[in-house]
């Protein structure tokens, strides 16, 4: 199932996303699951922050109480500038002033501007420690969850990992990671704004219980007006999420099947159809700012309208000029916190899809594969790898790949695996290196009292043991030498050399003009299909394993090159089992014998 249209459906055929399976697009969320994820998000944010955040939280009330302290001053200052506009203030101040023995009117400006000032400066600090800490905070929140991401990939069942779209991961870990960044910080500033706000309207009420009623009205009927467009500007955002999301996985898809899809003239289908999602895009950007622009209208109206009625109702009940001033100065103050609060809000609701997106695909992967680690992990012994009553059938599906299998693959064996397409070739080497389990039945490595059912506690110790080549030969962008020593300890050149000729690559290599030190860019694609299996044959070698498993990994080689790398491998691994897994007459001669896969039973030749 795929999150996004797939490439080039007709136009006529644009039914929107199909969400039912586990590859579905995060960024479409009913509201319900928006404010349980907000909820989820905040309690995850709460428990990594811990101590920090209650910091942070202190630092923002300190910010808020100093903002207050230092709008609290305004009212001697005006008072001492103005004495014919002071009214009881006035008096107040200058008393005050006068019992610690300053008593000239300068005097008194010039200490409360010092008072001023200091505030002004240790407010800053404070504010930018706040900043600093919040950024942190922030930056490890995500760092965390994006290494959770990682680990539960790592850790997942390979039948649930199977099932994933690649291009949905790349965007979990890219886009949406970012998203969940900046979620955060608007979380951060949600709460800052929020206690800024508090400290502000406290303010307020000390200065004028009614001016501050007009202003908390004005409040609730900014709330009324603007959480309906904030909400369908959220909504917006969500969508244009998800055009963003269509476009880039769509982008994938071409150049994951770059060479068919140019071999098929399919080039300009693929530009009409990310020039539509792109025009779709932009339709939706222009819809969010008219949103936004519309907010920010309401928002100006609503403001003014409260000063106006502030000035009015100031004359109306003939409150000192004073407490107005302070007031009306409180009142443009809060409205950089209302901006923020407003904004946050909306952004959240079009952001928090990111956090829906990483629960989602930690749902989709399920529970990890157990696996013993450490001191419980037993060693394993190398013996006889023994089918015994196996069966196997993938969810769903309606017949079982394998039924009762019985079979035994000595230990030192050379023996190749056959069968026509479908049998369960794969399948079975699935369950041979533990990515599958048996639904039936049990696998069973070495002999009488030492012998070990393959499992948790012998899962890491065997998959330690083993080689795995497959018919498309994972390489990295990285040098020769480390795709060889890839996944294993860094070895000394002449090993290198040596794997190399084993595998029939030392020639190949020995060619190139660096030799190790070649890159290998876009993961070897400039090399032959037959050349990049000859290198991960040289790697499976370095890992010296108990059990090599090619799965036609050698059918890109040509036949008399792949006969002498067979006869070398057996040869390099004396001891090793191999199996080969392979459709070639040639390839299967080779073996000692071959199991060969009908269904749901085999017979040996
Ligand atoms: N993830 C899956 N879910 C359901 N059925 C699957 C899944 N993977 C494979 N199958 C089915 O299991 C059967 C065995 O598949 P498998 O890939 O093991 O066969 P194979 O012998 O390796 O085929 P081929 O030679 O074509 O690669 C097939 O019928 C296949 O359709």
């Amino acid at each position: 199932m795929l999150g996004f249209m797939p490439l080039f459906r007709p136009s006529s055929d644009r039914s929107g996303p199909d969400r039912s399976g586990p590859d579905r697009a995060a960024p479409d969320m009913p509201a319900g699951s928006l404010a349980a994820d907000g909820a989820a998000l905040v309690g995850d944010f709460v428990r990594h922050g811990g101590r920090r955040l209650g910091a942070a939280v202190g630092l923002m009330l300190a910010g808020g109480i100093l903002e207050g302290v230092g709008l609290a001053l305004l009212v001697p200052i005006f008072s001492l500038l103005a004495p014919q506009t002071g009214g009881r203030w006035r008096a107040m101040v200058v008393e005050t002033l006068a019992s610690v023995g300053l008593v000239t009117r300068l005097e008194q400006l010039a200490a409360v501007l010092v008072a001023f000032c200091l505030l002004v400066g240790v407010r800053a600090i404070v504010l930018s420690t706040r900043d600093w800490l919040v950024s942190d905070l922030t930056l490890g929140f995500v760092d965390h969850r994006r290494l959770m991401v990682v680990t539960d990939l790592a850790h997942a069942r390979w039948s649930s990992l199977a099932r994933l779209q690649h291009a949905r991961i790349a965007h979990i870990l890219s886009s949406e990671i970012t998203r969940l960044a900046f979620a955060c910080s608007v979380l951060l500033q949600i709460m800052a704004a929020g206690i800024m706000l508090v400290v502000q309207a406290i303010l307020m009420i000390l200065l004028s219980p009614v001016v501050a009623l007009v202003v908390i009205g004005f409040a609730l009927l900014g709330l009324v007006v603007l959480v309906p467009l904030s909400r369908r500007a959220g909504a917006v955002g969500r969508s244009s999420a998800r055009f963003a999301f269509r476009i880039a996985g769509e982008t994938a898809h071409f150049l994951g099947g770059l060479k068919i899809a140019v071999a098929h003239d399919m080039a300009d289908a693929f530009v009409a159809q990310i020039g539509e999602e792109g025009t779709k895009l932009r339709a939706q950007l222009a819809l969010q700012q008219r949103f936004q622009s519309r907010v920010a209208i309401a928002s100006a109206t609503i403001a003014s309208l409260a000063g106006a009625m502030m000035i009015f109702g100031a004359v109306l009940l003939d409150i000192p000029t004073v407490t107005l001033l302070a007031a009306l100065v409180v009142l443009v103050r809060m409205s950089g916190p209302v901006r923020s609060l407003q904004q946050s809000v909306q952004q959240l609701f079009g952001v928090l899809p990111a956090f829906t997106a990483l629960r989602d695909l930690k749902a989709d992967l399920g529970a990890p594969v157990p696996v013993t680690t450490g001191a419980g992990a037993q060693a394993v012994h190398h013996g006889t790898i023994r089918f015994e009553r196996v069966t196997f059938r993938y969810p769903g599906a309606a017949a079982p790949v394998f039924e009762g299998l019985d079979l035994a693959i000595g230990a030192g064996e050379l023996v190749g695996l056959s069968g026509a397409s479908g049998t369960g070739k794969t399948s079975f080497v699935d369950l041979l290196t533990g990515l599958l389990e048996p639904s039936q039945g049990r696998i069973v490595i070495g002999e009488g009292d030492d012998s070990q059912a393959l499992g948790p506690a012998i899962l890491a110790g065997w998959r330690r043991r083993l080689a795995y080549v497959a018919q498309d030969s994972y390489l990295i962008n990285d040098s020769i030498r480390r795709n060889l020593t890839w996944g294993s300890d860094v070895r000394p050149d002449p090993d290198l050399w040596h794997a190399l000729a084993q595998a029939g690559a030392a020639e190949m290599v020995g060619a190139m003009p660096q030799g190790l030190d070649t890159q290998m860019d876009d993961r070897g694609t400039r090399l032959s299909g037959g050349e990049r299996q000859r290198i991960a044959l040289a790697r499976a070698l370095l890992r010296d394993p108990g059990l090599l498993i090619l799965d036609e990994a050698t059918n890109a080689i040509d036949v008399a090159t792949e006969q002498a790398v067979i006869a070398n491998l057996r040869r390099a691994l004396p001891q090793a089992t191999i199996l080969i897994i392979a459709h070639r007459e040639e390839t299967l001669r080779a073996c000692d014998r071959v199991i060969l896969l009908e269904t749901a039973q085999t017979t040996a030749a």
